[in-house]
């Protein structure tokens, strides 16, 4: 992560694909050389908990900020009491630009297309190989979530004691998607090795182990056992912001809110993105091709004709094209 040297960018510059409208630039905002810099590790109903130099704050989004959002995993600079001391409130006058964003679409219990973590390097997929059954169709919207934020996704598989993961893995095979497998008290060296030195979003479906995994590899973390806010110390209600726990070197960012990804912002070539021996077939498709099964004139299907590409590759591809479509809240059991 650089430091220093890169000027702050104004909030304007923000979003990573800012979407249509203009707003209204009046006059230059003050430049705030002197803010201290921060890293946002949790958000609550509008306080921002970073670490400034190490040191845990509070802060509030400066009025100058608008209406552009803050999340876990931010660079930010800060201005005001950088104390730490109760009661104490910073406030965040810029958000560095970001390096990735990992976004979800509006959908039925969320109106709002919302960015969900910044800055992440991977998304680690947490899977239960058994109890509950895995679910290739939610590892498949993961996947294309990661695709589409720049993301590299670890496949993790939990309950080994329970079912080994040889079937799920099949599916998986022509993907190349690292992964790592875990059972209730096998050793985590290989996941950890994965973990060291970066920032890891962890998404999983309820029950799968993944506070389980979370307070093994950090035990001090107490994830989930007290429930309590990491920002504001008491029970966690209703909260279900993501949060930002160090481990060595690294972060792994827990989203106990984000079940699934509502994904109708990702585009068929965004996906495509993430195949990258696709990539000269597509070109030859014609425009606004779905490259999904049945499209006419994908021209995916005249190379897989002419044995010009990994026919497994392209099944997959397709299945992850169409698990774009449809209700995501199929994804996620009650
Ligand atoms: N057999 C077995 N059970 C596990 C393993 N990991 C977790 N469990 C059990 O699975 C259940 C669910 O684990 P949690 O860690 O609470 O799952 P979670 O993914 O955090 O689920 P939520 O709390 O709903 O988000 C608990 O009873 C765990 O003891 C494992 O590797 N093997
Ligand atoms: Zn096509």
């Amino acid at each position: 992560m650089s430091s220093g040297g890169r000027g702050y960018i104004d909030e304007d510059d923000v979003r990573v694909r800012a979407r249509g409208g203009s707003r209204p630039r009046t006059r230059k905002r003050p430049k705030h050389e002197n803010a201290s810099r921060g890293f946002v590790i949790a958000v609550d109903r509008g306080r921002y908990r970073c670490l400034v130099d190490g040191q845990p704050i509070v802060a509030m989004k400066a009025r100058e900020l608008g209406r552009g959002s803050i999340v876990v995993g931010d660079q930010v600079a800060l201005v005001g009491d950088l104390s730490g001391r109760p009661d104490t409130l910073a406030r965040v006058v810029r958000v560095e630009e970001r390096r990735s964003v990992l976004r979800r679409t509006a959908d039925d219990t969320d109106p709002v297309e919302r960015i969900i973590v910044a800055n992440a390097d991977q998304l680690v997929i947490v899977c239960a190989l058994a109890d509950p059954q895995p679910q290739p169709r939610f590892i498949d919207r993961c996947l294309v979530a990661a695709y589409d934020a720049g993301l590299e996704p670890l496949l993790c598989l939990t309950k080994s004691d329970l079912t080994a993961p040889d079937d799920i893995l099949e599916i998986y095979s022509s993907l190349d998607l690292p992964y790592v497998v875990t059972s209730i008290d096998g050793d985590l060296d290989e996941i950890r090795s994965y973990l060291t030195g970066r920032t890891s979003v962890l998404v999983g479906s309820s029950g799968v182990g993944k506070s389980t995994l979370v307070n093994r590899l950090l035990p001090d973390a107490e994830r989930a056992v007290g429930h309590v806010n990491p920002v504001t110390g008491r029970g966690r209600h209703t909260s279900t912001s993501a949060v930002a726990l160090p481990i060595d070197g690294g972060w792994i960012i827990d989203t106990p809110g984000v079940r699934s990804f509502g994904l109708a912002h990702v585009s068929p070539d965004d996906v495509v993105a993430g195949f990258p021996d696709m990539d000269e077939a597509v070109v030859e498709c014609p425009p606004g091709c779905t490259h999904t099964d049945g499209t006419p004139d994908c021209a995916l299907d005249r190379w897989l004709a002419e044995g010009r590409l990994d026919p497994a590759r392209v099944m997959s591809l397709r299945r992850l094209l169409s698990s774009r479509e449809g209700d995501d809240s199929a994804s996620q059991p009650a």
